[in-house]
């Protein structure tokens, strides 16, 4: 991997202050794009899971107890380690996930933010005084820490995930511990390498590695644990409230998506296919507010299918690590069997190729860029999200109608729209239901924003002065006799 510092390509899990190497059980890690192993990480038992949470709670107190610059000037201090070591840490995400190197950087500073922009706001974690409806009372709410926290995170943002969800938690006060996903664990080891350098005690962060419903099913069911933040599928978030419902533990959980991506008939057509194509075709199509319908007005459809096939032709597919790459292998076969059975699908309703088409020249888990047109409505891929890096265009003759196909999902993370018109821009805007709109742009993601989604696609956000609310409580102080 030609590392700067070596030291932060790690296959030890970090727990209670301690690294903790594979003896016995472990889980391979692989570079997708060749399916060599680069790395086995422990696969944890039960009693390391049940030590991580005991020093978790151990470390509560104290956390708590530092005042918030102080807490928030080690979150600023290991947002400076991560910058300063980005590129190292490029190498590894992409070693392990596949996606192009610059990607990998973008992820890592974009998602970097989230610690900066949380150890601003743990200063202000505002209280309230609130006019009392006695003259001898007083009304005082205090904000406190949730407790010990865990994240689930998954494979396709596998440090990006991790800081969202860290940032607000420490911030706030709560020690967290993180199960990354099992194929892209070596991220989150380098993370908790800077996170120790950066002086955050060792019970505060800490990464477990093993077997997923194991620690998913012992995170639901302690007592000591207060919380716990999933992105994944939604299956698994069903899965996690059922578990956890015993306990009422706290959840965030940000889930799939299937987002709509409007076109209407006045909208800049290069512009919505320069967003079309970041919406898509970032991450080979493997994000959660992927782009998944794209609607175009009738009028429109061919031409915008035309220009977004030329621009997906273009993409260099290739190794994440090789200079000038847009288009990295996908995580694994089921990814491309995926992506296959949503292309015939379409294709046997009457969809028409555009671009690509089928598995890449490359071999492994490569795969076309691949544009659809005439996409009918009910198609599979309209109603489950691809995950992969397949674009259908699926034409509409009217604004209520693009409205109604875009809200028929259960899902509502995510959509997007391309219009130049201001009356149109806010009725559609307020009509769609999802947690967030693009409008005219295909990237919304950022640390100043809400990022959740609504049916679903999830409970609560990340980002935003509104990020941090999620990992503390309300205590209402109720003053009598005054
Ligand atoms: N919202 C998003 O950003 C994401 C959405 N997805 C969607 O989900 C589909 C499947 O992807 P997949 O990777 O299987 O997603 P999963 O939901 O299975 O995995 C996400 C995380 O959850 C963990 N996990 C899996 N099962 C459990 C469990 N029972 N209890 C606790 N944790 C669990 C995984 O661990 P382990 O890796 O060890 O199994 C991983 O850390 C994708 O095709 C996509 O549609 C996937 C990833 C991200
Ligand atoms: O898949 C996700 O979780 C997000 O889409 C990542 S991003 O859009 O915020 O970069």
């Amino acid at each position: 991997m030609n590392l700067t510092d070596p030291t932060l390509f790690c296959d030890r899990a970090w727990l209670g202050g301690e690294w903790i190497a594979a003896s016995g059980a472990a889980i391979d890690v692989t570079d997708p794009a060749d399916g060599r192993v680069i790395a086995r990480v422990p696969s944890l038992d039960g009693g390391a899971i049940e030590r991580a949470i005991a020093a978790a709670d151990a470390a509560r107190a104290d956390w708590a107890a530092r005042p918030a610059k102080e807490r928030g000037a080690l979150l600023r201090k290991w947002h400076d380690l991560i910058l300063a070591n980005a590129d190292d840490l490029a190498r590894i995400l992409t070693a392990e996930q596949g996606k192009p190197l610059a990607e990998a950087k973008g992820e890592i500073v974009a998602n970097a933010a989230y610690l900066e922009w949380f150890a601003e706001e743990a200063k202000r974690v505002y209280g309230e005084v609130i006019p009392a409806p006695a003259a001898d009372r007083r009304v005082i709410v205090l904000k406190q820490p949730v407790g010990v926290c865990a994240a689930i995170t998954p494979w396709n943002f596998p440090n990006g995930m991790i800081t969202r969800k860290a940032g607000p938690a420490l911030a706030a006060g709560c020690p967290i511990i993180v199960k990354p996903a099992s194929q892209t664990p070596l991220s989150a080891l380098a993370l908790a390498v800077l996170a120790d350098r950066a002086g955050i005690p060792g019970g505060v962060f800490q990464v477990v590695t093993g077997k997923a419903s194991m620690i998913g099913g012992i995170f639901c069911k302690s007592p000591k644990l207060a919380k716990i933040s999933f992105t994944g599928s939604t299956e698994v978030g069903r899965w996690l409230i059922r578990e956890s419902a015993e306990g009422i533990k706290k959840l965030s959980l940000e889930l799939g998506g299937n987002a709509p991506f409007l076109v209407f008939e006045d909208a800049d057509l290069d512009a919505a296919v320069e967003g079309a194509m970041i919406a898509k075709f970032r991450n080979s199509g493997q994000t959660c507010v992927c782009a998944n319908r794209i609607y175009v007005h009738e009028s429109i459809a061919e031409e915008f299918a035309r220009r977004l096939g030329r621009a997906a032709d273009a993409l260099r597919v290739g190794r994440g690590d090789q200079p000038g790459t847009e288009q990295g292998p996908l995580i694994d076969m089921a990814a491309v069997e995926k992506i296959e059975a949503h292309l015939q699908d379409a294709l046997d309703r009457g969809a028409r190729l555009v671009a690509g088409g089928g598995r890449h020249a490359l071999g492994g888990t490569w795969f076309q860029p691949t544009v659809l047109s005439g996409v009918s409505p009910d198609a599979l891929l309209a109603r489950e999200e691809t995950f992969a890096p397949l674009a259908a265009i699926i034409p509409f003759r009217s604004e209520a109608e693009a409205i109604d196909m875009a809200n028929a999902s259960e899902f509502g993370l995510a959509a997007y729209f391309y219009s130049r018109d201001l009356a149109r821009v806010f009725r559609v805007a307020e009509r769609l239901e999802s947690g967030m709109v693009g409008i005219n742009t295909g990237l919304i993601a950022n640390e100043a924003a809400p990022f959740g989604g609504v049916k679903q696609s999830g409970l609560g956000r990340e980002g935003s002065r509104h990020g941090i609310e999620e990992y503390v409580e309300m205590k209402y102080l109720c003053m009598a006799g005054l």
